[in-house]
C-alpha cells in the first residue's frame, strides 16, 4: 500500500525569471537535475523562431511580416536537465541560436504578439505534460505562461555582475559592450507592450550579485522542496 512516506512526491511547477545573465539557465537546469525535474528554456525557442526568420530572409524590421510567418516553424524542445534539446523543422539548432547575429535580433521577435501567442502555448503544453514537475526558465513565466506555478522565482543580480559573467563565457570579449547590449535587450524586453519582462507579484526575489552559482541553486532546492512538502 502506497504511504505518505513512500508515495512519490507530487509534480511542481517552477518558474524562474529575470534579465539576461542572471543565472536563471544554469540554476534552472542543475535545480531540475537535482530534483528529477523536466527542464525547459523558453529563451532558446525565441531564439530558434528567430534564427529561422533570419535563415528565411524575414524582414525582421517589419512586425507584420514576423506576425504573417510566426505559426509556420516546427520548434521542438527536448527537457532533460542534463542534455536539453532544440530543433527547427527538423533541424539541431542549438549552436546556431546563440551567434551574436540572434542575440541582437531576438528582442525584435519575441514582442509580436502573434509569436508570443504561438510559443506561449507550446510553452503550456509542455509544462502539462511533464509528469513529475518542470522548471520553466524565462522572461514571462511567472506573470503569463504559468501564472498558477507552485513556486515563482526572479533572479536579479547588478548590470558589472551580469556583463562580466557574460564576458567570461564569450572568451575575450569586451566586458562595457557585453553591458550595453544586455542592458539594450533587457530595455526591449522590458518594454514590450506584449508579456514584457516582469516580476510576479508572488515570485521570491534573489539577488544572485553576491552568490556563488552553487549558492542560489541551493537557495532555489530549498525553496522547491519546502513547496513539494506542503502539497
Ligand atoms: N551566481 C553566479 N555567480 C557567478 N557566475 C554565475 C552565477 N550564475 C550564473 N553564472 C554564470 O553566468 C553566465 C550566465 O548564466 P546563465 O546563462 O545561467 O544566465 P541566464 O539568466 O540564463 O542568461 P540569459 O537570459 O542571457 O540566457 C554563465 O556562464 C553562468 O555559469
Ligand atoms: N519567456 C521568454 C524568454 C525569452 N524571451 C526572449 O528571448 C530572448 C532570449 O532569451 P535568453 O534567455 O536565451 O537570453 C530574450 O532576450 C527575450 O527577447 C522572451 O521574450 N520571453
Amino acid at each position: 500500500m502506497e504511504t505518505a512516506e513512500t508515495a512519490a512526491p507530487a509534480a511542481v511547477i517552477v518558474a524562474i525569471d529575470g534579465p539576461s545573465g542572471t543565472g536563471k539557465s544554469s540554476t534552472s537546469k542543475a535545480v531540475a537535475a537535482q530534483l528529477g525535474l523536466s527542464y525547459l528554456d523558453t529563451g532558446a525557442q525565441y531564439r530558434a523562431i528567430t534564427w529561422w526568420m533570419v535563415h528565411n530572409g524575414i524582414d525582421l524590421t517589419d512586425p507584420t511580416a514576423i506576425a504573417a510567418v510566426a505559426g509556420k516553424p516546427e520548434i521542438v524542445s527536448g527537457t532533460d536537465p542534463a542534455a536539453p534539446t532544440i530543433t527547427v523543422d527538423g533541424t539541431d539548432v542549438a549552436g546556431p541560436i546563440r551567434t551574436t547575429d540572434v542575440t541582437s535580433k531576438v528582442s525584435a521577435v519575441s514582442a509580436v504578439p502573434e509569436v508570443r501567442t504561438r510559443i506561449t502555448e507550446l510553452q503550456r503544453s509542455i509544462a502539462v505534460s511533464a509528469e513529475k514537475g518542470i522548471v520553466v526558465e524565462g522572461r514571462d513565466i511567472g506573470t503569463t505562461v504559468l501564472p498558477d506555478a507552485d513556486l515563482k522565482i526572479f533572479l536579479t543580480a547588478s548590470p558589472e555582475a551580469r556583463a562580466a559573467r557574460r564576458s567570461g563565457e564569450l572568451k575575450g570579449a569586451d566586458v562595457k559592450a557585453t553591458q550595453e547590449a544586455l542592458i539594450k535587450r533587457d530595455a526591449a524586453d522590458s518594454s514590450r507592450k506584449t508579456s514584457p519582462l516582469a516580476k510576479a507579484g508572488d515570485a521570491v526575489e534573489v539577488d544572485t550579485t553576491e552568490l556563488t552559482l552553487q549558492q542560489v541553486i541551493e537557495c532555489v532546492v530549498t525553496l522547491v522542496e519546502e513547496k513539494r512538502a506542503a502539497k
